[in-house]
């Protein structure tokens, strides 16, 4: 019998020897991330090309660049015999998972491995733009301390003793985030889900509505997954109902927030800070935000480390490897979950 065909989009820089393994009972076929849109749907449809047989794609941001966002125009091209396709991330905004359901294309990501290493990056950032290390550090490394003074003229920050944070989005990674912030020492922990979870699921968390999540956290922790019902979330409006001087930290997507009215709220001071690892237009930033000395900022950096990455491409092969042999992914995604044709496979 022959292998099943697996299509590897992007590169492996972890698990090699795992996708080796993988190749004794499939037969991988690797797209280089670099290859253009057009190149990619032509190789779907090349019936040289063993891509045009392929049972399971896996995917990777690094081809975003390049190929674009997987869209209806992406689903409409994949050839019939594709049951899954396994990203590697927890976050899948660039899937539009909705035109692969109609195509009965599973969809799966890589949740809870990613959980330690955004949570670190988070508390990072909570700290840092509480205490205003961004100021310190840009004149530190330009050299101007010698000039400035104490601090390189970093204003004085905040301790974390007796502020409230406020968790938009209390899942896998929000959890992983007050789990981290409760040893220094903060007053409360409250969150805002649509749905308030089971007392045992809070962690000692409380859960609020949002308004008064807005009008009472000193700390707000954006980690709500990026879809249509989130983007801008954060907007000018929700900036409005927030206290003076609020902190906001974010390490889920960058489109969560309306860019625009965080430079505004930041130049108003009603945010007094901001620590960010995420952008809306990411790679580039706009650059009114890179200059505020206010800004803590990091390039997408939440899950790089070799152990998290190292996981997650071992998990999108167990889940390429279990599509490929048993028909199913093992994490769909949850827009999926409760549809008939999934609850048949
Ligand atoms: O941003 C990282 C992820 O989605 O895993």
């Amino acid at each position: 019998m022959s292998k099943p065909i697996v299509l590897r989009l992007g590169d492996v820089l972890f698990a090699q020897k795992v996708w080796d393994q993988f190749e004794e009972v499939a037969e991988v076929v690797t797209i280089d991330e670099t290859v253009s849109r057009e190149e990619f749907f032509k190789l779907l449809k090349d019936p040289k090309c063993k891509a045009s047989q392929a049972k399971v794609i896996t995917h990777t941001v690094q081809s975003l660049p390049n190929v674009g966002k997987w869209d209806k125009e992406v689903a409409d091209h994949l050839p019939d015999s594709v049951i899954a396709v396994c990203h590697n991330g927890a976050g899948y905004d660039q899937i539009e998972v909705e035109h692969f359901n109609k195509r009965h294309i599973q969809v799966s990501n890589t949740p809870k491995l990613v959980n330690h290493a955004t949570a670190d990056t988070h508390t990072f950032l909570v700290l840092g733009a509480l205490r205003n290390y961004s100021y310190g550090y840009r004149n530190f490394m330009a050299g101007k301390w010698p000039e400035l003074g104490e601090d390189a003229g970093g204003p004085f920050g905040h301790d974390p003793e007796g502020k409230v944070v406020g968790i938009l989005g209390f899942g896998n990674i929000g959890h992983s985030i007050a789990k981290r912030l409760r040893p220094h020492l903060f007053s409360k922990i409250i969150y805002y889900n649509r749905k308030r979870l089971p007392a045992e699921e809070e962690d000692g968390c409380e859960w609020v509505p949002l308004d008064e999540l807005l009008a009472t956290a000193d700390v707000i922790s954006v980690s709500l997954p990026l879809n249509p019902a989130t983007r801008h979330f954060v907007n000018a409006e929700t900036f409005k109902k927030m206290k003076d001087g609020v902190v906001i930290v974010n390490t889920a997507r960058g489109a969560v927030i309306d860019e625009r009215a965080l430079v505004d709220a930041l130049k108003s001071g009603k945010v007094r800070s901001a620590g960010l690892d995420v952008f809306e237009y990411e790679p580039q930033v706009t650059k009114e935000l890179m200059e505020m000395p206010q800004v803590l900022g990091l390039p997408h950096m939440g899950t790089h480390t070799i152990e998290s990455r190292q996981n997650m491409e071992e998990f999108v092969i167990a889940n390429a490897r279990s599509a490929a042999e048993k028909g199913k992914v093992l994490s769909i995604v949850p827009e999926l979950k409760d549809e008939d044709w999934v609850k048949k496979l």
